[in-house]
């Protein structure tokens, strides 16, 4: 069975004009997604990202190496229909409600009639604008809003793999909470989700496996699981716990030579903070 995505030694040189050379954008990278996978790829502003996935749009021609999805080369426009791709700064007719930007980017798929009634139908309930809210022009839609439309634009055609960039860029933590939830629920659903965002702490919650690029080579790659846990190191939350029994415990782990290397109360995250205010404070404008 062919991997989702499979890339070898890829390599994209840009010519940067008269006398000016060329810059490696990406540079022998070796990545593989496999079916099923969230997958991260990460890394600084200009490291490579948009280009790789551009070659694997078939919108870029690599320089050298290889792209394949499932097995077929990225150049061939059939495997184009596998991808459902949301980019960073989707473009959208202001003047079209929900529902009709979906009939539009279904029947450019070749969707039509009943069955794309009812594919834009289920992705509007999916994304959560089946409420009326499809029936508004886009023009009066949040960003949040827009994204969770240009999601349900990338799935019209029922696509394999599913390119996300930066899907949460500028949507506010309630909105990108409801997105990481629709990945994971598209995972769920057995999509392959190949994600490209700067929001670490998200990156983390969604993707079973990373890949960190820097000036166009691969400086970091594997599952979460693998890398997340600092191995020589364990936690443990206690509760109830006198100062008098911690010194004991402390003492009883300095004697079976372990060290106790930090003592103290777990703090929350900002974003579940924000997250509690805002949902006690009742529906937004948005809701
Ligand atoms: N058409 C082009 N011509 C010349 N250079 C380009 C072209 N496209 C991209 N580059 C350069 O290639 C490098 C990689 O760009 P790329 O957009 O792939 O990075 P990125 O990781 O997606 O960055 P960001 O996080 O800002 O989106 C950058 O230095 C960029 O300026």
């Amino acid at each position: 069975m062919p991997e989702a995505i499979e890339i070898r030694q890829l390599t994209k040189k840009f010519q940067l004009g008269w006398r000016r050379g060329t810059m490696t954008a990406v540079d022998a990278l070796d990545m593989t997604v496999r079916e099923g996978e969230v997958f991260g790829l990460l890394g600084p502003n200009g490291s490579g990202k948009s280009t790789t996935l551009k070659i694997l749009l078939g919108l870029v021609s690599p320089t050298s190496g290889s792209a394949s999805i499932f097995g077929e080369s990225c150049h061939r426009v059939e495997t184009h229909r596998l991808i459902g791709y949301l980019p960073e700064n989707p473009y959208f007719y202001n003047y079209l409600t929900g529902e009709e930007t979906l009939r539009f980017f279904g029947e450019l798929t070749g969707l039509s009639g009943k069955l794309l009634r009812q594919r834009s139908g289920e992705l509007l309930d999916l994304v959560g604008l089946a409420d009326g809210r499809q029936k508004r022009r886009l023009r009066g839609y949040s960003k949040g809003m827009l994204q969770r439309i240009g999601l349900a634009q990338a799935l019209i055609h029922d696509p394999e793999i599913l390119f996300l960039d930066e899907p949460t860029a500028g949507v506010d933590p309630v909105g990108s909470r409801e997105i990481r939830d629709l990945i994971l629920e598209l995972k769920k659903r057995g999509k392959t989700i190949l994600l490209c965002s700067h929001l670490l702490e998200q990156v983390q919650e969604v993707c079973d496996h990373i890949c960190v690029l820097h000036c166009g080579k691969k400086i970091l790659d594997g599952r979460m699981e693998e890398l997340a846990p600092v191995q020589n190191r364990y936690s443990v939350t206690m509760e109830n716990i006198t100062p008098e029994n911690l010194a004991k415990i402390e003492a009883e782990i300095a004697r079976l030579g372990g060290r106790v290397l930090e003592t103290g109360h777990p703090t929350t995250t900002l974003e579940k903070l924000f997250l509690e205010a805002v949902e006690k404070a009742g529906p937004t404008h948005e809701s």
